[in-house]
């Protein structure tokens, strides 16, 4: 059977996954739905997004886009979610589950819904009763720019069904896309979600004047948080150095591209909240989990200083640099 894929977000991450869908050689039909009338119109004359990853320069090749959700979902069998976990329920206001019956649905979100506190996989299976099995994450150290630049990149796709994972894997695979495949959907999105807080950790010390010995302390202990966090929510045996965790903290907390970390440096630096996302014009997911990980940690009580901090610092005002200083003597 003909893939059909539909992209759901307009963003970087989306965009970039589709150069990737058409870089790829499997025949197949990509659908694309983003809420900016302005940026499909600007799509279909000149083939680049150019609101996002316009630098680069990425291609787009001919693509059934449009602003109606409904119609972009019923036209394809795999439905890929990609816009912040912040505006999840609002992009899919008009979907009943219905709409997404039969079909699997793909999480290339790295958040949690907010109110709700859900990862993604939970958000779908219990609103709109989307069976795990049916569930797919997108994972892995990748930012979109280097994507857009072709630059070797690798990704994990898990899913329970790992034969659908392994499949849809396949679409994304090109000269510069290699893919991975697990069954761990929990563990890969809560390390996703955490390591976008300490993305954000690492921004903070980097602004308050923090070195890189520091910077490798802190992230040697943030990996030790996400691995207890994942073992206490959904204890399996996983080697938590694989690249769907480790490499993507890594990536996320030392990238120039990340989003988070950026986010994080200028809260260090002074920003405010508001400035600091003003100025950003892209979103980054670490200040929503936080609070959201605040929130979900109440049930699981697992020790976590470094996320605790950014926390304090997000949302309770508390100075970067005094918080910071705090959080070294918890360190080790
Ligand atoms: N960028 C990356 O390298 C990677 C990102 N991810 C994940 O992908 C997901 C999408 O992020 P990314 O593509 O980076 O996002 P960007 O910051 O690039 O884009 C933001 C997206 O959010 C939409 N948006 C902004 N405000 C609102 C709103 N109020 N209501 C509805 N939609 C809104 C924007 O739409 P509009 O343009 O119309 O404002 C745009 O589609 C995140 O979970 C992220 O963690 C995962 C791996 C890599
Ligand atoms: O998840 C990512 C890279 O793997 C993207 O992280 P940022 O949102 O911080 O850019």
């Amino acid at each position: 059977m003909l893939a059909k894929v539909a992209m759901i977000g307009g963003g970087s991450w989306a965009t970039a996954i589709i150069k990737m869908l058409s870089n790829n050689i499997k025949e197949k039909e990509i659908f694309w739905w983003m809420r900016n009338t302005d940026a499909i119109e600007h799509i279909k004359k000149y083939h680049h997004n150019p609101n996002y990853l316009s630098a680069a320069e990425v291609k787009i090749p001919e693509t059934n886009i449009s602003d109606n959700i409904s119609e972009i979902i019923s036209a394809a069998n795999y439905i890929i979610l990609n816009v912040p976990a912040a505006f999840l329920k609002e992009t899919l206001k008009d979907v009943e589950p219905e709409d997404f019956k039969g079909k699997k649905i793909v999480s290339a979100i790295k958040g949690i819904v907010p109110d709700e506190n859900q990862i993604i996989g939970e958000f779908l299976n219990e609103k709109f009763q989307v069976p795990f099995e049916d569930i797919l994450v997108i994972s892995g150290p990748c930012h979109a720019e280097e994507v857009a630049l072709e630059k070797l990149s690798y990704l994990t796709i898990a899913s329970i069904d790992v034969e659908a994972a392994t499949y849809f894997a396949s679409l994304l695979s090109t000269r510069y896309i290699k893919t991975n495949v697990s069954d761990d959907i929990f563990g890969t999105e809560y390390a996703a979600v955490l390591k976008n807080i300490y993305a954000v950790a690492s921004g903070i010390c980097h602004g308050v004047g923090y070195g890189d010995n520091f910077q490798a302390v802190l992230i040697s202990n943030a990996i030790r948080e996400i691995n207890r966090f994942v073992n206490a929510v959904h204890p399996i045996s996983r080697d938590i150095k694989e690249s769907a965790y480790l490499g993507d903290l890594l990536v996320t907390a030392y990238s120039q591209f990340s989003r988070n970390r950026t986010f994080g440096n200028m809260i260090g630096k002074g920003y405010t909240v508001k400035s600091a996302q003003l100025e950003m014009n892209m979103i980054a997911e670490g200040y929503y989990a936080a609070s959201c990980m605040h929130v979900i940690n109440k049930k699981y009580k697992v020790d976590m200083p470094i996320s605790r901090a950014v926390y304090a610092v997000l949302y309770e005002k508390h100075a970067p640099q005094i918080e910071m200083a705090l959080l070294t003597e918890q360190l080790s």
